[in-house]
C-alpha cells in the first residue's frame, strides 16, 4: 500500500505579505520522484521553505514525513528536519572542515552522540554516494558534482522520508547533471524516498521523466492529477 509522506490540503503559501501560491493541493507518497517547475519567480522556493519549515504555514493542512506544519512552533523546526533532506543548488558545505568532519557536525547538531554508530553512518551514506574514499577532503579539494553528492550524503544523515532539492543541477555541466540524476532517482527506487525537486533544467526532465508540479498564475498544476482525471 502506497504511504503518503507529503501531504498539502488547500494551502496558501506566502512570502513576506504577499501571496504567492494560492489552494494548493497536493500529495506525495513513499519513493516518488516529484519535478516542480515553472517561470522564475512564480513561488517553486517559497513552496519548498515552506514545506521545510523556513517560511510560516499560515492557512492550509500541511504534512511533512509526519510533522503538521500549521502554526508550527519554531522549537519544533528542527524535530521536522530531522526527518527531512535537503539539497540546494549551491552547496552549502562548511568550507573548514573536511567532508567527514561537515558530516559528523551534522549529526552532532542533530542528537547523536555514539562515536561507533556516527562513524558507521558516514561511512554508509559516503558509500551510497560513491564518495567511500573521499571523507579526507576539503569541500574546496572537490568538484562540483563531488560537492553536490556530499551534499546528498549529508541529506540522508537521518535516513529521511522525503528530501526536498531546490535546483540541485544548477550550477553542473550536463554530464555531472546526469551522474546527480542517476544517484537521486537510485535513491527514491532503492530507499523508497520521496524527491520532490525544483529546477528549470528540461534536458534533465526529458532524459529522466517523472510526474511535474508546475507553478503558474498563483497555482500549482499536477501532471498527476491531469493523468487521472
Ligand atoms: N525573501 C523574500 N522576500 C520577499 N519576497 C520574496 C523573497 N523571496 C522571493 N520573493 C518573491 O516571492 C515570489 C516567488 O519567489 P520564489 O523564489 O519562490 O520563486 P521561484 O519560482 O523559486 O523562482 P526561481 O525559479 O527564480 O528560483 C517572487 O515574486 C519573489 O520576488
Amino acid at each position: 500500500m502506497s504511504e503518503i509522506v507529503v501531504s498539502v490540503r488547500n494551502a496558501n503559501i506566502y512570502q513576506g505579505g504577499n501571496l504567492v501560491l494560492q489552494d494548493v493541493n497536493f500529495s506525495v507518497n513513499r519513493g516518488e520522484f516529484v519535478y516542480l517547475v515553472g517561470k522564475t519567480g512564480t513561488g517553486k522556493s517559497s513552496l519548498l521553505k515552506t514545506l521545510y519549515g523556513e517560511l510560516p504555514l499560515k492557512e492550509g493542512v500541511v504534512d511533512v514525513a509526519g510533522h503538521s506544519l500549521k502554526d508550527m512552533n519554531w522549537k519544533k523546526v528542527p524535530f521536522l528536519r530531522r526527518n527531512l533532506g535537503v539539497v540546494f543548488q549551491d552547496f552549502q558545505l562548511l568550507t573548514d572542515r573536511n567532508v567527514h568532519e561537515n558530516l559528523r557536525f551534522v549529526l552532532k547538531a542533530t542528537g547523536w552522540k555514539d562515536e561507533k554508530l556516527m562513524e558507521e553512518k558516514i561511512n554508509d551514506v559516503l558509500d551510497k554516494v560513491g564518495l567511500k574514499s573521499k571523507g579526507f577532503k576539503m569541500p574546496f579539494e572537490m568538484s562540483g558534482g563531488e560537492q553536490q553528492r556530499v551534499e546528498i550524503a549529508r541529506a540522508l544523515l537521518n535516513s529521511p522520508k522525503v528530501i526536498l532539492a531546490d535546483e540541485p543541477t544548477g550550477n553542473l555541466d550536463p554530464e555531472t547533471s546526469d551522474e546527480i540524476m542517476q544517484l537521486l532517482f537510485h535513491i527514491c527506487r532503492d530507499y523508497g524516498t520521496a524527491i520532490i525537486m525544483a529546477t528549470h533544467d528540461f534536458i534533465v526532465i526529458n532524459r529522466y521523466p517523472s510526474r511535474m508540479l508546475k507553478t503558474e498564475k498563483s497555482k500549482v498544476m499536477d501532471s498527476a492529477a491531469l493523468v487521472t482525471e
